[in-house]
C-alpha cells in the first residue's frame, strides 16, 4: 500500500525538471462515448505507468464513487514505477474554510500524493460562475493550496480559462498565478480551456507570464482549433516545463492535447528525454491498448502511431523509399514501435510492387517485365473498381500468379447458383447449390443461410470439407458492400470486401460485379484460396 510520501523506484524515476502529466482518466473520460469502469482505469492506469509518465490524474474523488473507489483500489493494486497518482478537485467554496470543505476532505481522503485544483483565473469566471468577489476567489487559491501542501501533498494549479483571462484582464490573471505559487503550489497550469487560442498566442502569453510571475508553468490545451500539440509545443517553448495531455487525444468536446505526438515530439525533436529508456517503442501499442480498454477503434490517421502513419501510396514515394526510406519518412517509424507499409493501388508503379513483394516475402528478383505486368493488372483492375490496398490477399494472390506463372487451384467450379425465397408463410428462405471439381471429382453440394451469400459460403464449405479439412477453421469475419457507379439503377458496380480469419491472423479480399453475388463470390474464392494456401495446402483440383 502505498502513502502520500511513497513515490516511484528512485532508479526508474523520470526527470523531474520536466513533466508529463497524463489526465485520460479525469479530461480524457469527459469525452463524449467514453464511460470507464473502475477496472477500465486501472488498466488504464497501468498501462500508462508501464509507459513512464510523471504523472497519472485518475479522476475527481468525491465528484462520483466510482472516481472515490479508483483511488481506494490505485493505491491497494497498483504497484507504480514510474507515476505519481494525482487526484483532481476544486478550490474551496466562496465563504467556507478550506479545512471545512467536504470536497477539499475528499481531496486529502484519496490518499493521492498529489493534488491538480482547478481555479478561476478569468474575471468574469469569478464573478458570474462562482458568483463571488475577485479578492475573495484570491483568498479561494491561498487558503485551498496552503491547506493540502500543510498536509504534504504535491499541488498544481490548473488556471481555467486563463489565456482568455489574460487577455480580458491581465492584472487579475497574473495575480491568480502569483497567490497560487506564493502559496506553495509546484507549478501552475495555464489552461486553454475552450481551446480557441493559436501557437504564437500561446508561447508569447507563456513568456509574458513566466518573466512578470517567475512562476513555474504548465500548458492545458484543449483541442478546439485543431492546435492543442502545437500549442503545447509553442508553450514548451516559450519555458513551460509540465505538459498535460490525454492518450489518443480523448477529451472534452473535441478532445485535449494529444500525449503520444506531444511526448514523441520532445524526445525525438527537441531531444528531451522525458521517457524512461525503450518507452517510446512501445507508444503504438499503449496506444491502440487503450483505444481497446476505452472501446473505440484507433484513428488509423492518428501522427506516429496510426496505422497509416508510415503506409506509402504513392508510386513516386516508393521508388525514392526503395533506394532510403528516410526519404519519404519524418522518423524511422520503428522508434515509435509503428512499421512501414507498401500500399498497392492504381497509383502504385512497379517500385511500390517490388516492396510490396518484398513484405510479402515475394521475391521477384528485380524482373521489370514481370514487374511491369503487376503494375498493369493492378491499374486495370483498379480501374474495373478492385482496391488492393484494402484487400491484400487479393493483391498476393495476384502478384504470386504472375510470379509462378499460374494460379494455384484448389478446385474448379462448373457452376453456382444462389437463391432467395420468400415463402407464403412469411419465412424468407435462402439456398445455394454449387457444382465443382476436386481432386479429379465432380462434386455437388446444396446448404441453406441466413442470405445469399451465407448459403453460398455454406454449400462450398460442405462440397470441399472432405478434401480439405482446413477450410473448418477459417471464419468470415467482415463482409462490406459498396455500390461504386451509382445512377445505373440495378446494373451499377457493386464492390465486396470480405475479411476472414483463421487462429493466426486475418486477411482481406476483394471482388467486383454488376451483381452483388457474384462480386461475393469472388471476395469467397480469393478469401479460401488465401487460407489454405497460407495453410500450406498443396492444390489437389
Ligand atoms: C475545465 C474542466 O474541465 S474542470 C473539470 C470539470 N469536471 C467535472 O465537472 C466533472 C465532475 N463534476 C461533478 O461531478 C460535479 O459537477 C461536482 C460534484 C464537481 C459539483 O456538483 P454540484 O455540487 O452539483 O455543482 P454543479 O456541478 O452544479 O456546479 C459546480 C459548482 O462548483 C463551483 N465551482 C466551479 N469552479 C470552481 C472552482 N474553481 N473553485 C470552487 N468552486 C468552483 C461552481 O460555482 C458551482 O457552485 P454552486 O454549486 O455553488 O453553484
Ligand atoms: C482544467 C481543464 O480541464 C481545463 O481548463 O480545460
Amino acid at each position: 500500500m502505498t502513502d502520500a510520501t511513497d513515490g516511484p523506484d528512485e532508479r526508474t524515476r523520470v526527470d523531474d525538471r520536466f513533466h508529463v502529466f497524463d489526465t485520460t482518466l479525469r479530461d480524457g473520460a469527459q469525452r463524449e462515448g467514453i464511460n470507464l469502469t473502475v477496472a477500465d482505469k486501472l488498466t488504464i492506469a497501468r498501462h500508462l505507468d508501464d509507459f513512464g509518465v510523471g504523472f497519472i490524474e485518475g479522476g475527481w474523488p468525491g465528484a462520483n464513487p466510482r472516481d472515490t473507489e479508483f483511488f481506494q483500489r490505485a493505491r491497494e493494486e497498483i504497484d507504480f514505477r514510474h507515476a505519481q497518482l494525482v487526484a483532481f478537485g476544486a478550490t474551496r467554496k466562496p465563504g467556507v474554510r478550506a479545512e471545512d470543505d467536504p470536497q477539499v476532505a475528499a481531496l486529502l481522503d484519496s490518499g493521492a500524493p498529489v493534488i491538480t485544483l482547478v481555479a478561476k483565473s478569468h474575471d468574469r469566471h469569478v464573478e458570474l460562475a462562482l458568483r463571488t468577489t475577485l479578492d475573495e476567489n484570491l483568498a479561494m487559491v491561498r487558503d485551498t493550496v496552503a491547506h493540502l501542501c500543510g498536509h504534504g501533498r504535491r499541488v498544481f494549479v490548473d488556471c481555467e480559462h486563463f489565456f482568455d483571462g489574460h487577455r480580458a484582464n491581465p492584472d487579475y490573471a497574473l495575480e491568480v498565478v502569483r497567490t497560487a505559487y506564493e502559496a506553495g503550489a509546484d507549478v501552475v497550469v495555464l489552461c486553454d480551456t475552450n481551446g480557441g487560442m493559436l501557437p504564437p498566442q500561446v508561447g508569447a502569453t507563456v513568456r509574458e507570464v513566466i518573466e512578470a510571475t517567475g512562476a513555474r508553468l504548465g500548458i492545458h490545451a484543449q483541442d478546439d482549433t485543431g492546435c492543442a500539440v502545437a500549442n503545447t509545443l509553442a508553450a514548451v517553448d516559450a519555458g513551460a516545463t509540465h505538459v498535460q495531455c490525454t492518450a489518443n487525444g480523448y477529451g472534452e468536446r473535441v478532445g485535449n492535447a494529444n500525449l503520444f505526438p506531444v511526448v514523441a515530439a520532445l524526445e525525438l525533436k527537441y531531444d528531451r528525454r522525458v521517457l524512461p529508456p525503450g518507452a517510446l517503442a512501445e507508444m503504438t501499442r499503449i496506444s491502440h491498448a487503450i483505444a481497446e480498454v476505452v472501446n473505440l477503434t484507433p484513428s488509423t490517421h492518428q501522427p506516429y502511431v496510426g496505422v497509416s502513419a508510415f503506409a506509402h501510396k504513392a508510386g513516386l514515394h516508393a521508388s525514392a523509399i526503395k533506394v532510403d526510406p528516410d526519404l519519404y519518412q519524418h522518423i524511422d517509424p520503428e522508434r515509435v514501435g509503428n512499421t512501414m507499409r507498401m500500399l498497392v493501388s492504381d497509383m502504385a508503379g512497379r517500385a511500390s510492387i517490388e516492396l510490396k513483394g518484398k513484405e510479402l516475402g515475394v521475391d521477384l528478383g528485380g524482373d521489370r517485365e514481370l514487374i511491369g505486368r503487376v503494375v498493369e493488372r493492378v491499374k486495370e483492375r483498379e480501374l474495373a473498381g478492385y482496391t488492393y490496398e484494402a484487400a491484400d490477399a487479393s493483391f498476393e494472390l495476384l502478384l504470386r500468379e504472375e510470379a509462378e506463372g499460374r494460379a494455384r487451384r484448389y478446385y474448379r467450379i462448373e457452376s453456382w447458383r444462389a437463391i432467395a425465397e420468400d415463402r407464403p408463410d412469411g419465412i424468407h428462405a435462402n439456398e445455394a447449390t454449387v457444382k465443382l471439381w476436386a481432386k479429379g471429382e465432380r462434386i455437388v453440394a446444396t446448404a441453406e443461410g441466413n442470405g445469399p451469400v451465407d448459403a453460398l459460403d455454406r454449400a462450398l464449405r460442405v462440397a470441399l470439407e472432405r478434401i480439405y479439412p482446413q477450410l473448418a477453421a477459417l471464419k468470415l469475419t467482415d463482409y462490406k458492400v459498396r455500390i461504386l457507379e451509382g445512377g445505373r439503377g440495378t446494373g451499377s458496380i457493386t464492390r465486396v470486401l470480405v475479411s476472414t480469419s483463421d487462429e493466426s491472423g486475418e486477411w482481406s479480399t476483394v471482388g467486383v460485379a454488376e451483381n452483388v453475388i457474384a462480386a461475393s463470390w469472388q471476395a469467397l474464392d480469393d478469401a479460401y484460396a488465401y487460407g489454405l494456401r497460407r495453410a500450406g495446402v498443396e492444390p489437389r483440383e
